[in-house]
């Protein structure tokens, strides 16, 4: 019989729970025994594991978080820590490590691959959507849609009192998440790290679009471009240089973008990945990461994600400019 381990590792993502349910489940149903690391990697160094079967994951689905927990583990960096991971992993006869993670996860993963050559395969989440090889991954349109149910309450309260305002998204290092939630709330501004421009460039779309007749602006701003607490002033001050323009007002919407229970599209996604990674790793295939491409669930080696980063397309932006005028 063979076994199998799976862990979710870096930032919790809606729709965790709903890929390791599907995960555990495709494994049992063909006989495949299945435990579960907790907290990820720094599980895999602790040799903290739970065993999991079908009956374990029920009433899963819908649920935010993992509850096999999750963690950031910084001694992964190191060679002797990823080792003691591997000898874990052996002392427990594991035939294959599944990794529900993102982008940073994923380079764990292909390490694993490189230095000790223990298979691996690697199911795409993150809120940030930034995972170089696939399309989409787990948790982001829940991500999303709280983003616009916060951002349409919002901009209520922006246009009754005719202000400026700034909401600022995740997005560390990666700007999907502020791009799609400008899209889909109409802003007028659209902030992300790997296209950044300058403060001019705000000011000067405010008061055009005020002369165009606009009364009222929301800006959306992924972390990693700056902190709205900082660059709200510095937008005041600006523009109080061309006329009365008001406060501009800021609301940061943290960690409630990580949270809850997952959408339909995430929790069928995720559904679908598990059921694919299990099924393709019965077929013989090792190393691979699962990926949605053009609409369609396939697989690529593990390593196209290894030291690349995915970004966004540029003709997103121009949608977002076109439909802000
Ligand atoms: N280059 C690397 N070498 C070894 N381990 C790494 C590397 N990059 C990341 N990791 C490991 O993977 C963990 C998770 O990575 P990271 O914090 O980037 O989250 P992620 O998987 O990208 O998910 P998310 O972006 O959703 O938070 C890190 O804490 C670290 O243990
Ligand atoms: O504060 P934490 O838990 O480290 O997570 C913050 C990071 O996680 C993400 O939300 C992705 O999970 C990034 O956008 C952000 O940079
Ligand atoms: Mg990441």
């Amino acid at each position: 019989m063979k076994k199998i381990a799976i862990i979710t590792s870096g930032g919790d993502a809606p729709g965790l729970n709903a890929a390791i349910r599907a995960v555990v489940r495709t494994a049992n149903y063909y006989n495949i025994q299945v435990i579960g690391f907790k907290r990820g990697l720094k599980g895999l160094i602790e040799n903290e594991f739970i065993p999991l079967d079908a009956r374990v994951v029920s009433g899963f689905l819908d649920k935010g978080g993992t509850f096999l927990l999750t963690a950031r583990e910084n001694r992964f960096y190191q060679y002797e820590y990823r080792k003691i991971a591997i000898e874990n992993l052996k002392k427990h006869n594991i035939d294959a490590l599944f990794v529900i993670g993102g982008n940073g996860s994923f380079q764990a993963a292909n390490l694993l691959v490189k230095e000790f050559n223990f298979p691996v395969i690697g199911i795409p989440k993150t809120i940030d959507n930034d995972t170089y090889g696939t399309d989409y991954t787990i948790g982001f349109d829940t991500c999303i849609n709280t983003n616009v149910e916060a951002i349409e309450k919002i901009k209520d309260t922006t246009m009754s009192h005719e202000r400026i305002f700034i909401v600022e998204v995740m997005g560390r290092k990666s700007g999907f998440i502020a791009l799609e939630t400008g899209i889909a709330t109409g802003a007028d501004v659209i902030l992300i790290p790997e296209y950044p421009f300058p403060l001019h460039v705000i000011v000067d779309t405010i008061i055009e679009g005020k002369k165009r007749g606009k009364n009222f602006f929301v800006i959306i701003l992924a972390e990693g471009v700056a902190k709205a607490q900082e660059l709200a002033p510095l937008v005041e001050r600006e523009l109080s240089k061309h006329g009365n323009f008001g406060e501009v007002r800021y609301s940061v919407l943290g960690y409630i973008q990580r949270g809850g229970s997952p959408s339909a599209y995430d929790r069928l996604i995720a559904s679908r990945f598990g059921v694919f990674a299990v099924e393709h790793y019965i077929k013989g295939n090792i190393n691979f990461m699962v990926a949605l491409e053009k609409g369609e669930i396939l697989a690529k080696p593990l390593n196209v994600s290894f030291g690349k980063i995915k970004k966004p397309d540029l003709k997103q932006f121009e949608v977002a400019n076109i439909l802000s005028t």
